[in-house]
């Protein structure tokens, strides 16, 4: 049974096309990334998803019901964008809340509120107001709210925004442990983030599908290796560049940004010529590190494929 299957899903609001023909099948797995500019969609296809509109044409079903149908009911959840809670109640008790919306009897609710604070490694200030936590107390408490039922399914609509580095990183590693268990669709528009959670990226732009890549079995990983320095003037830009496309295994080099190159090898199907060998695989990592060594550049990484942000958008 697929995850999510949409088949020409189109959502109009008055004269705007929100979604136009969107059509896809996704199975479950890592949790998948759901990608596109401002305005291109992505919320409302979540709220299609979720039940909370009606779509203006097409189908989509998830998890083999029809979206909105009653069958679905507790089997997905969502974290909205602007999730807020109010702030005259203690946390524990708007969870309870909101599981006894989702039919807990009372005693039972207030086991659920609390089994979900403690996922998010929030049992101890269970008895706060929202008022009192900081921002990334606050997006915990929201991802608790979503796991409450335990849902398959849950739809994370930028669940880092707004988060200071170190938070969005203890937020991502939340639900990274949690996606063990739960299925999530992460919208959001840090590409860092997505490649470090997300097996798959679907990329909505002006409320069309336009593409869906696979992270995990990129074609382009044989294809591409990214080189990050740590350090790197105008000067060694255009040296690095010359240097590295002195190798036969290397078709083309660029620079993506001051630091950081976009190497293409030969492709693996080109002929193998005298002067132009066909190397084994690792014939160019190898001649890279050299040359590293040689010009003393002091390098961050070497990444087999592009970035994310490089297969979207090149
Ligand atoms: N309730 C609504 N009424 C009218 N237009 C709407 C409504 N909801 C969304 N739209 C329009 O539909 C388009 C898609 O909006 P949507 O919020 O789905 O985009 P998004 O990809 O989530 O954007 P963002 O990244 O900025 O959150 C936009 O042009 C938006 O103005």
């Amino acid at each position: 049974m697929s995850l999510i299957k949409c088949h020409n899903l189109s959502k109009d609001f008055g004269s705007t096309q929100a979604l136009n023909n969107v059509s896809i099948e996704l199975e479950g797995g890592k949790p998948i990334a759901l990608v596109g500019p401002n305005g291109a969609g992505k919320t409302t296809l979540f709220s299609i998803l979720c039940g909370y509109i009606s779509a203006t044409s097409g189908t989509v079903e998830i998890l083999g019901s029809p979206a909105g149908s009653p069958t679905l009911l507790g089997r997905i959840s969502a974290l909205p964008q602007d999730a807020a809670l109010d702030p005259n109640f203690s946390i524990a008790s708007q969870l309870a809340f909101f599981a006894s919306l989702q039919g807990y009897k009372s005693k039972h609710a207030r086991a659920e509120a609390k089994r979900v604070l403690s996922l998010v490694g929030l049992l101890e200030s269970a008895n706060q107001k929202p008022d009192s936590l900081s921002h990334g107390m606050g997006k915990r408490v929201a991802i608790a709210q979503a796991m409450i039922g335990e849902p398959e399914l849950v739809l994370l609509d930028e669940p880092t925004a707004g988060l200071d580095p170190a938070n969005a990183k203890k937020l991502r590693e939340l639900i990274d442990s949690l996606a063990q268990h739960t299925q999530f669709i992460i919208s959001s528009h840090n590409l860092d983030e997505l490649e470090k959670l997300c097996d798959q990226v679907i990329y909505l732009e002006k409320g069309q599908l336009t593409q869906s890549v696979s992270i995990q079995n990129n074609q382009d990983d044989n294809k591409f290796l990214t080189l990050t320095l740590t350090e790197c003037d105008a000067q060694q830009v255009i040296q690095v560049i010359q240097v590295l496309s002195e190798h036969p295994g290397i078709h083309h080099i660029e620079s993506r940004n001051a630091k950081e190159f976009l190497i293409e090898r030969v492709a693996i199907n080109q002929k193998s010529t005298p002067d132009k060998p066909l190397n084994n695989t690792y014939e160019v990592e190898s001649f890279i590190f050299q040359q590293l060594q040689k010009h003393h550049w002091q390098y961050k990484q070497l990444l087999n494929g592009k970035r994310l942000e490089d297969t979207l958008f090149s």
